[in-house]
């Protein structure tokens, strides 16, 4: 029997339309739910991940700018924008898209972002916290994906769930969430032997590495639920994952599709945790 395809693009569209309703919610309190932007640079497939965030933002009610710097622009002036971008009191959410140039150092930005203001997730406090298990914004890629396992119906405790990537915006974080879900999780990279056979022990199979189709059927044990992370822009212009669909999903229970998979799932959790960032942020200011 051929592997369900786990629906990306219609569960996340169901996501959108749960977050409208908590948007107009706010807004009838006054609250406008605010997403900054900060993109650095041109490249190409960066501008495609901001454009299609803007746009979701707009569906939903939430407001939406795009600080465009140019590539050369100084870490001083990257730092002071997302300075005056934590003072403001209309903007709940900041996001600064990754990767950098390489003159900027990534981590003196992130750590510049407000922890209350960082809907990605990737803040020492808010990384501490969802180690530790305490309240925190959860970065979007892990939190779709076990919103997806859990939009359909998959049980994660007591499951042997493997990630493969240990990146600190998927891997990891996905690791700790499925962790705080009471699976039972082993992490794998570059340097991991035997990683098909290490692969194939999981029940719940997240591939985060960047390489296309690298995954086949003989990392797969027969009824797995595996999660495709990977974009790859091959060559010829098509985008395909980390995972040889059309090996795996002969083996695979479930497997997500790219496009269509985990990507649009992503963009959902944002806009979730910008709302709940508008949310948090009006309560404090009691
Ligand atoms: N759909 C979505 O919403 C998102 C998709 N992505 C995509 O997910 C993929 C991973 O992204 P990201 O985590 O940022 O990538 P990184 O390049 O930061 O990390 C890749 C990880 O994969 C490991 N790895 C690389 N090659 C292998 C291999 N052959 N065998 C085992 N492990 C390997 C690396 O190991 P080591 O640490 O040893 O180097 C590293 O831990 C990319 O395709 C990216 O575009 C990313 C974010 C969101
Ligand atoms: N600070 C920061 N936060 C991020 O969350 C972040 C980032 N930087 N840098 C890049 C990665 C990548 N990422 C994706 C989001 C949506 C899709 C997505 O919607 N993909 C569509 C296809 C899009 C296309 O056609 O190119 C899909 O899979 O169906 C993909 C990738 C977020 N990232
Ligand atoms: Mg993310």
């Amino acid at each position: 029997m051929p592997a369900t395809i786990l629906d990306g693009k219609a569960m996340a569209k169901a996501i959108r339309q749960d977050v409208a309703r908590d948007v107009a919610r706010l807004r009838e309190r006054g609250l406008v739910p605010g997403l900054a932007v900060v993109l650095v640079g041109d490249d190409p497939a960066s501008h495609t991940y901001v454009r299609a965030k803007a746009k979701a933002c707009r569906e939903v009610g939430i407001h939406s700018e795009v600080h465009h710097l140019p590539v050369d622009t100084p870490e001083a002036v990257l730092l002071e924008t997302v300075r005056r971008l934590n003072e403001r009191r209309d903007i709940h959410g900041i996001l600064v898209q990754l990767p950098l140039p390489a003159h900027i150092r990534p981590k003196a930005v992130i750590d510049a972002v407000r922890p209350d203001k960082d809907v990605d997730g990737f803040h020492p406090l808010n990384v501490g916290n969802l180690a530790i298990g305490d309240r925190c914004l959860v970065p979007c890629t892990p939190r779709g994906i076990l919103e997806m396992v859990k939009r359909a119906g998959l049980e994660v405790a007591g499951k042997r769930a493997v990630v493969i990537g240990r990146s600190n915006i998927v891997g990891k974080p996905m690791a700790q969430l499925l962790l705080r879900e009471d699976a039972t999780v082993t992490v794998c990279h570059s340097k991991t032997p035997n990683l098909p056979a290490v692969a194939r022990e999981a029940d719940l199979l997240v591939v985060a590495i960047g390489r296309p189709a690298y995954v086949d059927d003989r990392f797969v044990k027969p009824g797995a639920v595996v999660i495709d992370v990977g974009i790859n822009r091959l060559a010829d212009g098509r985008l395909v994952g980390d995972v040889d669909f059309a090996k795996v999903q002969h083996v695979a229970g479930y497997l997500t599709p790219v496009p269509g998979g985990v990507g649009p799932m992503t963009i959902a959790m944002l806009l979730k945790n910008t709302v709940e960032a508008a949310d948090a942020q009006a309560k404090a200011a009691w």
